[in-house]
């Protein structure tokens, strides 16, 4: 990068009223690249960054929005392909001096590396997620993008195909809008906020990106003439609220769109609409804004969280890891729970059969916010791509709801182990459904409160166990009179079943070590020390990362359930 594109970047920020105090914060080289850095102590609540959302990139935004709508590209493909359209206008785009900066300055990702590097991984479950990747996009790009081009030739020249269009073009945008792209609202969907994406990642930050995200679905306005008519429909109770017309809608989003991309001025906005209403003022304020939560002191830099990741999910998609990410998981295939429980039981069809009730009852158990929890697109544990923007595009019926969340179903044959290296619920409690006793299971299956009563006491154990308990009684402590929870002491068979239970949770973790050729000659802290020494760096160092973080969690299971069994 030359320092001319960063001044550029900044005289085109300013002059498209993104706000930032210059004496107050400054973008600058760093450890992880660019980043915001405070060029004055700095006090908590301070808005670092304010992006109208009229510069916002986006699907919506692009100049080919209307051309990406009706071929229905939307996600990551999408907005990749918009950045790769705007790239290729030059001077003409909006955001030329923005991506001019991104161009000269790509991320290394992890599935830029030679497959001999990607085989180091192969001990982590992102090498598998990073081939995935690579097989995704090949096939997104011949699949999706190449008869896009063809369809629209007087857009996309061979010779304008030749020098933006390639594989490798679009292999290099995916990985700036996978490592960029934020969640706007729900016009936006995920897109690229040019200014608050310099802000670095921490596990720890002191500033945080807020934003309004639900507005009109079709202008993005918070409030506008069609959330009015929507307001004054829903009031009418015989009536269901009526769609606008396609064609309404693709005209009030082309108009936006349009102005966004040549001009973004707000004003010319205000003036489309003859009729003066109180919505047109409100819309001036909507922004993309980095707050600081924290007081910090001149020449920190100012970071935010990108989310809750595990590391595979930050190396596919950022390629980065955290050392000690708290957030990590490692999964446990169905498979192996099954082969553990046979191995103790001896009896394959008892399994089958506890593990296909299981399987078709579970969602009865998991209360409503625990599933927002675990399915929540956001969450982590999903590929990337964060497709489901889309669903919000349009009135929600119950149908499309249903469809919804058949969709982002979570994968039922997987389990997870947590940074601690204790299990999951569902793993927790379909290991007590297969070691049950016979006379239990019968209880169990005839009558859910049985069954839930069953399953609370063996959560509240846990809960207890590892030492959820202080956190318990917080929870308490404003209500004097209520009592801390009890456990009852476990009879025989109780003692009997959770042996079993402890004795195949730690066979299932030898299992999906050795599925991973995990080796226990060295241990986790010691593989730390030594990736620390190795001296490498960017992806195949993160990827050491992953690797490392994984085995420390299955050491991790394998301490926490040993120590369980030895005190039973
Ligand atoms: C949204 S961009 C942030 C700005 C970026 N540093 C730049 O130079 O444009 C995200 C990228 O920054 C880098 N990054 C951010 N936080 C990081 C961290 N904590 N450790 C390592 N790299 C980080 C990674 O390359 C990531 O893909």
């Amino acid at each position: 990068m030359s320092s001319q594109d960063l001044t550029a970047f900044l005289a085109w920020a300013e002059e498209n009223e993104i706000l930032w105090d210059k004496d107050a914060i400054e973008i600058r080289e760093g450890k992880h690249g660019l980043g915001v850095y405070a060029k004055k102590n700095l006090e908590a609540g301070f808005e670092a960054i304010q992006v109208p959302k009229s510069v916002v990139l986006s699907v919506v935004s692009t100049g080919i929005a209307n051309l990406l709508e009706d071929e229905d590209i939307e996600g990551y493909v999408g907005l990749t392909v918009a950045c790769m359209y705007e790239l290729s206008r030059g001077s003409e785009s909006l955001w030329s001096a923005y991506l001019n900066l991104l161009n000269n300055r790509r991320p290394l990702m992890a599935s830029d590396l030679s497959a001999e590097s990607r085989e180091l991984m192969k001990m982590s479950e992102v090498h598998g997620d990073i081939e995935t990747d690579l097989k995704d996009m090949r096939e997104d790009y011949d699949n999706i993008v190449v008869p896009f081009l063809e369809k629209h030739p007087e857009i996309f020249t061979a010779d304008v195909k030749a020098q933006f269009f390639s594989f490798e073009d679009f292999k290099a945008m995916t990985a700036q809008v996978s490592s960029r792209a934020m969640d706007v609202d729900n016009y936006h969907v995920s897109a690229l906020v040019p200014f608050a994406d310099f802000v670095n990642h921490n596990s720890e930050p002191n500033s945080d990106y807020l934003t309004h995200e639900d507005v009109c679905d079709i202008c993005g306005a918070i409030t506008c003439e069609h959330l009015d008519e929507e307001d004054q429909d829903s009031e009418d109770d015989d009536e269901e609220v009526p769609d606008l017309s396609a064609e309404e809608a693709a005209s009030a989003q082309k108009k936006r769109a349009s102005k966004k991309a040549e001009d973004g001025d707000e004003e010319d906005i205000e003036t489309d609409d003859e009729n003066d209403e109180d919505w047109e003022d409100e819309e001036i304020n909507d922004t993309c804004d980095i707050i600081l939560d924290d007081d910090v002191k001149k020449g920190e830099e100012i970071t935010r969280h990108y989310g809750p990741f595990p590391n595979k999910i930050f190396l596919s998609k950022y390629g980065f890891a955290e050392i000690d990410n708290e957030n990590d998981t490692v999964t446990v295939q169905l498979e192996m729970i099954k082969k553990a429980a046979v191995g103790i039981l001896g009896d394959a069809a008892l399994v089958e059969e506890r593990v296909q009730w299981f399987l078709e009852t579970e969602d009865q158990f998991i209360g409503e916010d625990d599933e927002d929890d675990e399915d929540s697109c956001c969450s982590g544990e999903h590929d990337h791509d964060h497709e489901h923007g889309h669903e919000h595009k349009h009135e929600k019926t119950e149908e499309d709801e249903a469809e919804a969340l058949e969709k982002e179903d979570f994968p039922r044959d997987i389990m997870y182990m947590m940074h601690d290296g204790t299990v999951d619920d569902r793993m927790l409690m379909l290991l007590n459904v297969l070691f049950m006793e016979g006379e239990q299971f019968a209880k169990v299956k005839d009558d859910m409160e049985v069954a839930t009563e069953y399953f609370n006491d063996i959560f509240l154990r846990r809960a207890l166990e590892e030492d959820f308990a202080d956190e318990i009684a917080e929870a308490d402590s404003d209500d004097e009179e209520e009592e801390k929870p009890q456990l009852k002491p476990l009879d025989e068979t109780g003692r009997k079943i959770r042996k079993l239970v402890l004795e195949a949770t730690l066979q299932v973790i030898r299992l999906r070590a050795d599925a991973f050729g995990v080796s226990d000659k060295t241990t986790a802290e010691e593989d730390l020390a030594a990736l620390k020494k190795a001296n490498l760096s960017g992806p195949v160092f993160y990827g050491g990362v992953c690797v490392q973080g994984e085995k420390q969690i299955i050491e991790n299971g394998l301490r926490v359930y040993g120590k369980f069994l030895a005190e039973l």
